[in-house]
């Protein structure tokens, strides 16, 4: 393609190497790899964006590299060129694998997604073992605990870098809090916290930021909508996929939320499908404070009322089954 101008990219004086954040997307040709590529290539703390796929990595990347922002775009496809994807990322993001249609859980996805996760986490391990990990890929609730047992086989597990993204979950309940308290959503906050399927998304109603009151009739609805609110899409889809702009948008403030963490800024608290001792599971979500070294602090789960510890108690009894599913896929 080069030869048609009479300078050669590799003749330009641009030599890179601006001061920034190297930020990898696996899965980046997807539904949400494409548009989450784009709000990252937007991102003025990204100095370099490597976008791996095992199809359409080349396009993605030619159109997203003419848009004159900061972040150098480079693309990478398919397995030979996964280590190169990944040398030197200080952050990676994984949206790699099938979503589901009507019908499906997102437990029916395990089959093909953890595999994908497996072999894509091998690849951190091996090549980028320091770097934070936001994991995308359903059911997101059993790929952290395989992502967790890749790194710990590798001898390069960090729970305070592996980081399950259930930022979706909070931008919903947001969202729908807003529209029944008819505020502006940008003036709540929801602590959504469990994990991110069905009845493990525990929306703590009782925490909502401005402190509210509902009726028993708001709460029953909001707690329905934001536990369904992934399968409200993937019946509007109607078989063509799920979620992928929502989240790419959830996706990307999350990693900002990262990359502010590890720069220094203070005060970055979100909610995160993470390992914690907050309760007796091994994983589970809650606010998570997040600093230079990744997770500084794991916050309480804070007080419940009566009805949210009715829904921790089913959320606890499928976690532990999804987590258990997780662990024995590597460890069998
Ligand atoms: N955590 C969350 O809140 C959410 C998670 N998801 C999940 O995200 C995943 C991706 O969803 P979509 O982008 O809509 O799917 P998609 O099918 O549009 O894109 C997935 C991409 O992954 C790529 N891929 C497949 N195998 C790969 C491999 N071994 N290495 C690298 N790339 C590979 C595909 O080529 C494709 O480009 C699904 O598992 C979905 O369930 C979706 C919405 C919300
Ligand atoms: O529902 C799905 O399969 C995708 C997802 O995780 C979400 O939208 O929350």
């Amino acid at each position: 393609m080069e030869e048609k101008w009479w300078l050669r990219r590799s003749d330009c004086r641009a030599k890179g190497g601006a001061p920034g954040f190297k930020v990898a997307i696996l899965g980046a040709a997807g539904g949400i790899g494409q548009p989450l590529a784009m709000l990252m290539k937007m991102n003025p703390l990204v100095s370099v964006l490597h976008l791996y796929d095992v199809v359409n990595s080349p396009g993605v990347t030619a159109d997203l590299s003419h848009m004159d922002t900061g972040a150098v775009v480079r693309g990478f496809l398919g397995q030979p060129q996964l280590e190169s994807a990944l040398t030197g990322m200080d952050l990676v993001i994984i949206p790699a694998g099938v979503p589901r249609k009507p019908g499906m859980t997102r437990d029916d996805l395990f089959k093909i997604n953890a595999g994908i996760v497996r072999t894509l986490c091998e690849g951190v391990a091996k090549c980028c073992p320091n770097a934070v990990v936001n994991l995308i890929s359903n059911p997101v609730n059993s790929t952290v605990p395989i992502a967790a047992e890749v790194f710990k086989k590798a001898g390069t597990y960090n729970p305070k870098k592996l980081l399950g993204v259930t930022t979706l979950d909070v931008a919903r309940a947001n969202t729908f809090v807003a529209e029944v308290l008819g505020i502006d959503p940008r003036d709540v906050n929801v602590p959504v916290v469990g994990g991110h399927a069905g009845v493990t998304i525990l929306p703590l109603l009782s925490q909502v930021n401005p402190p509210s009151s509902f009726t028993p009739e708001e709460i029953a609805y909001l707690t329905d909508r934001i536990q369904n609110g992934g399968t409200e899409v993937v019946e509007a889809k109607a078989g063509t996929g799920s979620a992928t702009l929502s989240m790419a948008y959830a996706a990307a403030k999350f990693a900002d939320a990262c990359l502010r963490g590890l720069r220094g800024d203070a005060g970055i608290v979100e909610c995160s499908y993470v390992a914690s001792q907050v309760t007796e599971l091994p994983f589970f979500a809650t606010k998570v404070r997040i600093g230079r070294q990744g997770i500084d602090e794991f916050l309480p789960l804070g007080p419940l009322n009566e009805f949210e510890r009715a829904g921790l108690e089913k959320a606890k009894k499928e976690l532990a089954e999804s987590i258990q599913k997780g662990v024995s896929f590597i460890n069998k």
